[in-house]
């Protein structure tokens, strides 16, 4: 059976190790690990037949065949390299990390030597088979248009940076405009969706993304619209905000559990 290790204790790594928990997915839940000690706890203590270790990336990725890492930019860089050199797979969801050119050719070489793979799954958008279809042929463009509540934006170096103040905002409001590349780094924990759209389209630049705070929604709505050499479509989903999380969809902790069961799957489905 698949060995996993889990790196991020929030809401999609407790989503994730209760699915392996209840049997949704078919894997042994090997160890997990949290830089805060009291989520690793919280998440072991609601776990009914699992019985995870606690390891750093270094002992945990000696016993396990496939990392998972749900818990930010920052981890990609720490725990990535370090299995991959141990030889397991990787599931990233913090894909906005691979804005960064150096980290993503480093990452991609390492898999290739050490043949292993490394999944990104679709997140929180839709359409993602259609644009890697696309891609085949010329993609002439891509756009991502994401629109939160304005407190699923809070915490954003943008945000910060610019002194948006978020609970004043009364009407919708395009706060960035730009390429995926900036905007994976201005707005980290809200659009890795914008990475994993440019690495399965026409990458970091030429993916344009606006985003949006919009205080008449509850839902994350995020609207893509690729055109090129197979004519054009345009995806939109408004996902219901995760209860434990509300900057991150609830769908995204589905998609990382569907992820997951296709590769525990000999059967595999779809582009
Ligand atoms: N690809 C996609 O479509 C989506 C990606 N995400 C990303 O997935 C990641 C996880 O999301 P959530 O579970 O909702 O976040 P969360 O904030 O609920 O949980 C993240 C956990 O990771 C831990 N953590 C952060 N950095 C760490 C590090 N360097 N080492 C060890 N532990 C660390 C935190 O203490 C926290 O417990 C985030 O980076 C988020 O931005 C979220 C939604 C969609
Ligand atoms: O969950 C979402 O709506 C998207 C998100 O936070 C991300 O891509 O980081």
């Amino acid at each position: 059976m698949l060995r996993i290790g889990v790196i991020g204790c929030g809401t999609i790594g407790t989503a994730i190790c209760k699915a392996i928990d209840n049997g949704i997915i078919e894997a042994e839940l090997v160890a997990i690990y949290d830089r805060n000690v009291e989520d690793v706890e919280k998440l072991k203590s609601s776990l009914n037949s699992c019985r995870p270790d606690t390891l750093d990336i270094m002992d945990m990725s000696k016993q396990i065949d496939l990392l998972v890492e749900c818990a930010s930019q920052e981890a990609v860089y720490e725990v990535i390299p370090v299995a991959l050199l141990a030889h397991c797979d990787v599931m990233i969801m913090s894909v906005g990390a691979f804005a960064d050119e150096k980290l993503r050719k480093t990452i991609e070489n390492l898999a290739r030597n050490n043949n292993c793979k490394v999944y990104m799954p679709s997140g929180a958008i839709v359409g993602l088979d259609g644009i890697k279809s696309a891609s085949v042929e010329k993609i002439h463009s891509v756009t991502l248009t994401t629109q939160k509540p304005p407190g699923g934006l809070a915490g954003a170096p943008f945000v910060d940076r610019n002194n948006i103040e978020l609970d004043k905002i009364n009407c919708k409001t395009v706060l960035f405009e730009g390429s995926a590349s900036e905007a994976v780094r201005a707005f980290p924990a809200n659009v890795n969706v914008a990475a994993t759209l440019s690495l399965a389209g026409i990458g970091f630049e030429k993916t344009r993304v606006r985003i949006v705070a919009n205080p008449a929604l509850t839902r994350n709505i995020h609207e893509i619209t690729v055109e090129g050499a197979f004519g054009e479509f345009t995806t939109r989903i408004e996902n219901i905000p995760s209860p434990t999380n509300p900057r991150s969809s609830y769908l995204a902790p589905l998609s990382a559990i569907a992820t997951l069961r296709m590769i525990s799957n000999p059967f595999q489905i779809g582009t």
